[in-house]
């Protein structure tokens, strides 16, 4: 298997704290691999750091064999990395086709100042409806997003990551704040995904994790304890002392 991101010796320090300690991490083209750890382990500095909103202090990050280290965040999005749920771009008075309609434009490069002409133009509503159908939400496009549930909108953020046709999705928590029902959607959805798209997942519900990833990693104190299968990870005795057992 191909290997789409890896990442070497990271390591990453705000004063005396540690947040990234020596991380060595690895994605392999359609693998979904999970990152699990407390509070305060270093997840959202390592998604940081791969999307380019954190420098590193040293080591190096590969995206397909190139080196994007130092690359500035639009740089690497256009490369294919996209990332997910920190930061919702959704326009709630838009309608639900009309916003992944403008998502589709922007990846082709247009500006928002063509938003009306995005309405109209029919191959980008065919490939936003598409989109949709893949996320389940066809019967609710001409919706106003603002009706739609917390789970739906996690859906068409999903769609949008979609249709920015990314090589390497970075899932920051898409199951923050959803309820039972919502969280089993959004599990059948990524299962869905999984195999044919490049998933970093960072997620604290170990069902969903256990459930979807191919490959788990433990971070604790911005180092990677642990990386294995679900299995491996659940039978892990460092990882049972570190994180597990405290669950
Ligand atoms: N900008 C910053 N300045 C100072 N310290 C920071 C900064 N960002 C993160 N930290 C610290 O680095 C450590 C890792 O934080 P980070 O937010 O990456 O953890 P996390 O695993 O994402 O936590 P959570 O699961 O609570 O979201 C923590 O001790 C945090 O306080």
């Amino acid at each position: 298997m191909s290997v789409v991101l890896d990442i070497a010796g990271l390591n990453k320090s705000f004063g005396g704290i540690k947040a990234t300690d020596d991380l060595n991490l690895s994605v392999e083209a359609g693998e979904l691999h999970a990152v699990i750890g407390p509070n305060g382990a270093g997840k959202t500095t390592l998604i940081s750091q791969l999307c380019g909103t954190q420098t590193p202090d040293s080591g190096r990050i590969r995206f397909k064999g190139r080196d994007i280290t130092g690359m500035k965040p639009y740089a690497r999005a256009h490369l294919g990395i996209t990332r997910s749920f920190q930061i919702t771009s959704l326009i709630l008075e838009m309608s639900v086709i009309d916003n992944i309609a403008l998502a589709v434009q922007a990846r082709d490069g247009h500006s928002f100042r063509f938003i009306r002409a995005a309405r109209k133009i029919a191959p980008l509503r065919r490939e936003a409806m598409a989109l949709l159908q893949r996320v389940g939400l066809a019967d609710k496009a001409e919706l106003p997003t603002g009706a739609l549930s917390h789970g739906e909108h996690r859906h068409m953020e999903i769609a949008i990551a979609l249709g920015a046709q990314a090589d390497l999705m970075l899932l920051d928590e898409p199951m923050a704040g959803l309820g039972i029902e919502e969280s089993a959607e959004m599990v059948t959805l990524l299962r869905d995904l999984k195999g044919k798209h490049s998933i970093l997942l960072i997620e604290h519900d170990m069902d969903a994790v256990f459930a979807l990833a191919d490959r788990i990693s433990v971070l604790v104190y911005g180092h990677i304890i642990a990386t294995g299968t679900p299995d491996e990870i659940r039978s892990n005795d460092a990882v049972q002392h570190a994180y597990l057992g405290e669950e």
